[in-house]
């Protein structure tokens, strides 16, 4: 879910919810919301999407979150600067885990000052979703696909999403880290930060009509890719506020599909 400054400030005070700061932990020790922890959400890439490989992940993000003591009652409000590409990664994460009742602060730190929020220097020890040693008993699978999943997608009944800016899209860049420049085949697109508007999410009429001119569907069964997840993120939890229930993740996403030269990719 999406909150608002506003309506954070007083489910802060039910003593229910832990801000998560995800940005570097510099910026969270310079000035963060009161009580805050850090999580570095951003800075893993999943060795392999492998039915393994999404355990495993799916098990460091549990190790993670156990280890903030966000395991249980107690919920995270995941923020960054202003909404972007991490925050909502964290929260994929924690739902990915297992666990509900997570949100997104809408609007980042800046927000919450225009909303008269205070500040305090952030003082927790910082943590890191990291891969897990064992691969999870139990996990959300229904918001993560696999490789084989997206190489599968037509069969399987599902419609892949390319949120990446549109260069990438067209292979006319690529980043220095991937093998290969180009898309998934078939691959639907809209750029992820046209959901955003100044740092916060656009109305769910505004992103509806932007899947839509994708040729999506509310009822479509989506995942959606970027680099290596993260943009990923931003669009699955742009589509929910828009009515479209149904849209996992390719973690993988191009950094690995570009990697294994045995998958066909399209460009131009
Ligand atoms: O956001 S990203 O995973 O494409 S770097």
């Amino acid at each position: 879910m999406i909150v608002t400054a506003a309506a954070l400030k007083a489910l802060l005070s039910s003593g229910d919810y832990i801000p998560v700061d995800t940005r570097a932990e510099e910026d969270y020790r310079a000035a963060s919301l009161p009580g805050a922890v850090n999580l570095d959400v951003y800075s893993y890439f999943i060795p392999e999407s492998s039915e393994e490989g999404v355990a495993r992940m799916a098990a460091g993000a549990q190790e993670a979150f156990a280890r903030l003591g966000l395991d249980g009652a107690r919920k995270p409000v995941f923020f960054e600067q202003k909404t972007g590409m991490v925050a909502p990664r964290g929260l994929w994460f924690h739902e990915l885990a297992g666990f509900e009742g997570g949100m997104i602060l809408d609007g980042g730190i800046e927000a919450w000052l225009i909303a008269g929020g205070e500040t305090a220097p952030g003082t927790g020890a910082p943590e890191a979703i990291t891969h897990g040693a064992a691969p999870a008993a139990q996990f959300r699978r229904d918001l993560v696909a696999t490789t084989e999943d997206v190489l599968h997608h037509t069969e399987r009944g599902t419609e892949i999403f390319d949120v990446r800016r549109p260069t990438e899209y067209d292979g006319s860049f690529v980043h220095a880290c991937c093998a290969r420049p180009g898309r998934i085949p078939g691959a639907h697109f809209a750029f992820y930060e046209d959901m955003l508007s100044e740092g916060y999410y656009r109305s769910a009429e505004e992103i509806a009509e932007i899947a839509r001119n994708a040729g999506l569907a509310p009822e479509d069964s989506i995942i959606t890719y970027c680099h290596r997840g993260a943009r990923a993120a931003t669009a699955l939890y742009g589509l929910r506020r828009a009515g479209f229930d149904k849209v996992r993740i390719y973690t993988g996403s191009w950094h690995e599909w570009a990697g294994r030269a045995d998958l066909p990719i399209e460009i131009g």
